[in-house]
């Protein structure tokens, strides 16, 4: 995040001064922006930077324990730079936060300078090799040119101009964020294949007496507990393509200073984001389960997976905060329909009336047609946001201010983001292999995994669908119906669409997922390599345990 601040804030002289440094590795750097006491209120981040015209410095300062920046990944003990998020105070006034380079430690010898005191926040849940660290900065000066001035500036004698959009501090979280929805693309591909590969290698119980223990992949239940997991993470491949492509678009926009699309790629970025990890994170422990007991060794690659990639919920934006921002950008829409605005393209459909398009019940309906289907993902994302709007302009009318209506409704906000985000994602999956050039043996194959994509995606919200009247019981029965009839035909292909992630079994790091299903063999060989089983006899028996049997075996 270090160069990528760098890359998208600084100036071009300060460009041609911080990256040649970064991309040679002459210096190593970190985001510092979240503290003890705030990660998500960044208007309330408590770290100061005062300017001093005599001297032409910024003096950073952490003035309460709260303030202590923590968890910036790498600060701990590798960093010898921070861009630092602080609050900007010149002549006597605040400006708010804005980002500023910082050198940690000594580019001789690597020990901290002057009033930096930094470190290891400790061991965490997983990201056991990155040395999330503190940063307590006391009195700490650093020249004018350290902030970054591409959006805003502070001149010699001290004076401030404003950015175009304060936003624009806030870009490499946008940036990561969509990346992440990249993570979560990559992140349940490697669990799919971890779990599919060993399902096909894994034999288990006896059906009928004498027959052959079947393997457990050929099993309904463990079909229906992966093969929508695999489909989803194709749809998280398409969708980050999508997202990535919106990103790229609309920073070209900035950079041409049209910020027209701020707001909206925030939006996507916030709940896209926060969608594909909460699902992605969810699917990891069911391919977990789905191994057994050897789904819970370490040899399974799956611990380090799920302990490296929950954060992902939680970093870059907590997922419930991101979910809110998108769902009160949706609001902002509804308005702007209502006043008869133009919508952009992602959320276009917010100004149509698709309540008159489809009510459930009616007969004769394709309910396997999945451009159908996407126009009651459509519906239903549609509804969800008028109804939590609707549920804002109540709590204004009856006496709220903004921030207090969109408080009290913020659990259907949340709903309806997810909504929105749910249908962005289905409508781009099934709109991606439409585009695709490929043969229709491998059409066929992809358009099975777009369909119990979508048919899965309608069963498990099914409430939704028919609280809204979009579907009937019946029919959401039928859809729940055809998701499982497709489970043996995508069983064909479900070893060779996880191949097709091409992980390299050195990447994968799973015995289970081994690409030659040489699972046994290779985990009797990991166990033996155990550090416990060094020796026959662990040094713990002569202090322990040998002292403790011979003094009760002398009781016999
Ligand atoms: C190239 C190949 C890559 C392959 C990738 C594959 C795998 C990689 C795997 C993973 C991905 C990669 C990296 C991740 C790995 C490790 C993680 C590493 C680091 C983690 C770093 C961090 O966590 S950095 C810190 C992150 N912190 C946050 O995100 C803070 C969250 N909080 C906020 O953003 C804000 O405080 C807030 C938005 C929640 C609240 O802001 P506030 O001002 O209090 O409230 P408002 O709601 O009133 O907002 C004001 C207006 O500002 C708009 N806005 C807010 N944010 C943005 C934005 N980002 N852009 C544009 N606009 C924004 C908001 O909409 C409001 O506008 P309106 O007033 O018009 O409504
Ligand atoms: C592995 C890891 C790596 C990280 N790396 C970095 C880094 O490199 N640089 C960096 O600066 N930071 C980093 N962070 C910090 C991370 O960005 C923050 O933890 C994250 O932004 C969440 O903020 P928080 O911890 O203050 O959670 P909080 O905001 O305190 O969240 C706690 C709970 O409060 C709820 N909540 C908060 N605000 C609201 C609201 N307005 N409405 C409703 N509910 C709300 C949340 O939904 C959540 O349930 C990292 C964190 C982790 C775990």
């Amino acid at each position: 995040m270090f160069i990528p601040t760098l890359e998208r804030q600084c100036t071009s002289e300060q460009r041609e001064k911080f990256l040649p440094l970064c991309y040679d590795y002459r210096i190593i750097g970190t985001y510092a922006q979240t503290e003890l006491g705030h990660g998500t209120f960044l208007r309330g981040l408590e770290t100061t930077a005062h300017y001093d015209p005599n001297t032409q410095e910024f003096i950073l300062n952490s003035p309460t324990i709260s303030s202590i920046k923590w968890w910036p990944g790498a600060l701990g003990k590798t960093s010898t730079h921070a861009v630092v998020l602080a609050q900007l105070y010149t002549l006597g006034k605040c400006h708010g936060i804005h980002p500023f380079v910082v050198q940690l430690r000594s580019l001789d010898d690597h020990k901290p300078l002057r009033g930096i005191t930094v470190g290891d926040i400790g061991p965490k849940m997983g990201f056991g090799p990155n040395d999330n660290g503190y940063l307590k900065l006391h009195k700490h000066r650093i020249p004018r040119t350290n902030m970054l001035m591409k959006y805003s500036q502070v001149s010699p004698d001290g004076t401030y101009t404003k950015p175009p959009r304060s936003t624009l501090t806030y870009g490499t979280m946008t940036f990561v964020r969509v990346l992440i929805v990249h993570g979560s693309a990559i992140a349940l591909a490697k669990a799919s294949t971890i779990a599919i590969r060993y399902s096909a290698v894994r034999r288990q119980s006896e059906l009928r007496p004498g027959e052959p223990e079947p393997q457990i992949l050929s099993y309904p239940t463990q079909q229906h507990k992966l093969f929508p997991l695999l489909a989803t993470a194709y749809a998280f491949h398409f969708v980050q393509l999508a997202m990535m492509k919106i990103y790229t678009d609309v920073n070209d926009q900035i950079n041409n200073s049209n910020f027209s699309r701020i707001q909206e790629l925030h939006a996507l970025s916030s709940g896209l984001k926060a969608f594909t990890s909460w699902v992605t994170n969810a699917g990891l422990e069911v391919c977990r389960m789905s191994c057994g007991g050897h789904g819970y060794s370490q040899a399974s690659g799956f611990p380090r997976l799920y302990a490296d990639f929950t954060p992902s919920c939680t970093y870059e934006g907590e997922n419930t905060v991101l979910m809110l921002q998108s769902a009160r950008y949706l609001v902002k829409c509804v308005r702007d329909a209502r006043s008869g605005k133009t919508l952009p393209g992602t959320v276009s459909y917010l100004s149509e009336d698709v309540s008159a398009v489809h009510s459930g019940g009616s007969s004769g309906r394709d309910l396997s047609n999945l451009d159908f289907l996407i126009s009651l993902y459509k519906q239903r994302a549609s509804n969800q946001v008028h109804f939590a709007s609707d549920k804002v302009d109540r709590g204004i009318s009856a006496g709220m201010d903004l921030v207090g209506a969109l408080n009290s409704a913020s659990v259907h906000l949340v709903s309806a983001a997810k909504a929105h985000s749910h249908y962005f994602i289905a409508k781009t999956f099934v709109e991606s292999l439409k585009l695709l050039k490929a043969s229709s043996e491998l059409q066929n194959v992809l358009h099975q995994l777009a369909s119990v994509y979508v048919f899965e995606g309608i069963a498990q919200s099914s409430g939704d669908f028919i609280e809204d009247y979009i579907l009937s019981g019946s029919e959401a029965k039928t859809i729940r119906q055809l998701a499982v009839d497709l489970l043996p035909l995508i069983r064909v292909n479900a070893v060779s669409l996880v191949d097709a992630f091409s992980f390299r079994d050195e990447v994968l790091q799973s015995v289970l997922g081994r690409y030659d299903g040489n699972v046994y063999e290779n985990l009797f060989k990991w166990a033996q390599n155990s550090p416990l089983n060094k020796t026959d006899v662990h040094p713990s028996y002569h202090k322990y345990l040998g002292p403790l049997l011979k003094r009760n075996q002398s009781k016999l």
